[in-house]
C-alpha cells in the first residue's frame, strides 16, 4: 500500500501470482474452460492465474488488447493455457459473439467468473446521468449479458455450468459508491433468482463480495482514501487478489457442487467493524473531509 499514485504497482504481480501457494489441488479444474471477464485486471488476473494453474483453459476478457495479450503471454511462458478476447461486456451482440467463439474454439465452456466492473467515487447527490448510467451499464447490465449468454449456451448444449459474480459489500452505507451499491444489489438479487430458475439446467450461480483488495483499480481513489482502507476491517489490513481468487475457485470447482445462490464475503470482517470512506470522512462523522 502506498500514498504515492506514481509509485509501485498496486496488488500482486504476475510473478507472484504464478507461484502463490494455494489450498487447491493441482488438476482441480483440469480440462475445464473458464471465461473470466476483467481477467487482465487486478482480481480477475489472480482468478485467471489460479484457474490456469489448476488445469483450466482460461478465456480472458476485457477491452484492452494489449493488457490481455501480455497476460496470456506471461501465462504461456509458464505452460498455462489462456486466450485473449476483446469484448465490451456492455455490448450484448459482442458478448454473444464472445461465447460463440469460445465454444467454437474449445467445444465447451464450464465456468464464467464476472470480475469486469468498477465505479468512480462521488457523492450520490452529485451523480450525473451519464455517470450513473456508466456504472449501472457496466456492473448490472454487462454482468447480466454475460450471465445470460453463458446460460443460453449451457441450456442449448445440455452442459452443466457455473457462474461467479464479483460484487461489492452492499450491507454498509458505503459513502461515495451508491451507484455501484445499486448495481451490485441488482446482481445479488438476480443471482439468487436465477440460481433457482437455472437449477434444472444444472447451472449454479454464486457471488463473491470483496472488501478492500489492493489493485490498479484503486487509482480512482485518492491517496488519502486508500491509506485509510486498512482500517476498514478488524484485521486492519487490505486483502489480496489471491484471497478473492480462492473464494471464486471454491464455487467454480467441485468443492462448490452443492452450493448455489450463495454469497461469500471476503472482507476481513469489515461488515462487523471498520469504516470505509471512498471520498474522505465528512466532518459530520468526525472526519476532516480528506
Ligand atoms: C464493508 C467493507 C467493504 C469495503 C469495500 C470497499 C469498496 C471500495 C473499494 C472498491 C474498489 C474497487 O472496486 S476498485 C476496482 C474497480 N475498478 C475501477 O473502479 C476502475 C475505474 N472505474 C471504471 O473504469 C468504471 O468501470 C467506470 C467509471 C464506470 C468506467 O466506465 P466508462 O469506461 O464508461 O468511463 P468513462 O467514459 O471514463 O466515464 C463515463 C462517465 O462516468 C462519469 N465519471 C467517470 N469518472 C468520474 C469521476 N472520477 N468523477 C465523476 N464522474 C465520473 C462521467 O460522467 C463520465 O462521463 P464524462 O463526463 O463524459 O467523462
Ligand atoms: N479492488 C477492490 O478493493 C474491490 C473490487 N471490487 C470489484 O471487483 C471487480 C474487479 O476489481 P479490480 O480487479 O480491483 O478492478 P480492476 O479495475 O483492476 O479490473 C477490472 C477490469 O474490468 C475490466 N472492465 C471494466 N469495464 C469493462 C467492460 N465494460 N467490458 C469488459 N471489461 C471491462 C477492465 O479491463 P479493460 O480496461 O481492459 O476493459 C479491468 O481490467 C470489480 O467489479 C470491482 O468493482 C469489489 C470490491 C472491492
Amino acid at each position: 500500500m502506498t500514498d504515492d499514485t506514481t509509485a509501485a504497482k498496486l496488488g500482486l504481480t504476475d510473478a507472484e501470482l504464478a507461484v502463490h501457494p494455494t489450498v487447491f489441488a493441482s488438476g482441480a479444474l483440469k480440462d475445464r474452460v473458464v471465461v473470466v471477464s476483467g481477467g487482465a485486471g487486478g482480481i480477475g488476473r489472480a482468478i485467471a492465474w489460479l484457474c490456469a494453474r489448476l488445469g483450466a483453459h482460461v478465456a480472458v476478457v476485457g477491452r484492452n488488447q494489449t493488457k490481455l495479450d501480455s497476460l496470456v503471454a506471461e501465462m504461456a511462458d509458464r505452460d498455462l493455457k489462456a486466450s485473449a478476447y476483446v469484448t465490451d461486456i456492455r455490448e450484448p451482440d459482442a458478448v454473444n459473439a464472445l461465447f460463440d467463439t469460445v465454444w467454437a474454439a474449445h467445444g465447451r465452456v464450464d465456468g464464467l467468473i464476472n470480475s469486469a466492473g468498477g465505479q468512480f467515487p462521488q457523492a450520490a447527490i452529485d451523480f450525473s446521468v451519464k455517470g450513473w448510467n456508466a456504472v449501472i451499464n457496466t456492473n448490472l447490465n454487462g454482468t447480466w449479458y454475460m450471465m445470460q449468454a453463458a446460460a443460453q449456451r449451457w441450456r442449448d448444449h445440455k452442459h452443466p455450468g457455473n457462474i461467479v459474480n464479483i460484487v461489492v459489500v452492499t450491507t454498509h452505507g458505503l459513502h461515495g459508491i451508491a451507484h455501484t451499491i445499486a448495481a451490485r444489489s441488482g446482481v445479488i438479487g438476480l443471482s439468487r433468482a436465477v440460481a433457482v430458475e437455472w437449477a434444472p439446467l444444472n447451472i449454479r450461480v454464486n457471488c463473491v463480495a470483496p472488501g478492500v483488495i489492493e489493485t490498479e483499480g484503486w487509482n480512482v481513489y485518492s491517496p488519502a482514501a486508500r491509506a485509510a482502507y486498512p482500517r476498514s476491517n478488524p484485521m486492519m489490513r487490505n486483502g489480496t487478489t489471491f484471497d478473492v481468487a480462492e473464494a471464486c475457485v471454491y464455487f467454480a470447482a467441485p468443492s462448490g457442487k452443492f452450493v448455489t445462490g450463495e454469497m461469500l464475503t471476503v472482507d476481513g470482517g469489515g461488515q462487523l467493524w471498520g469504516e470505509t470512506w471512498t471520498t474522505g470522512k465528512p466532518a459530520y462523522f468526525g472526519g476532516d473531509d480528506t
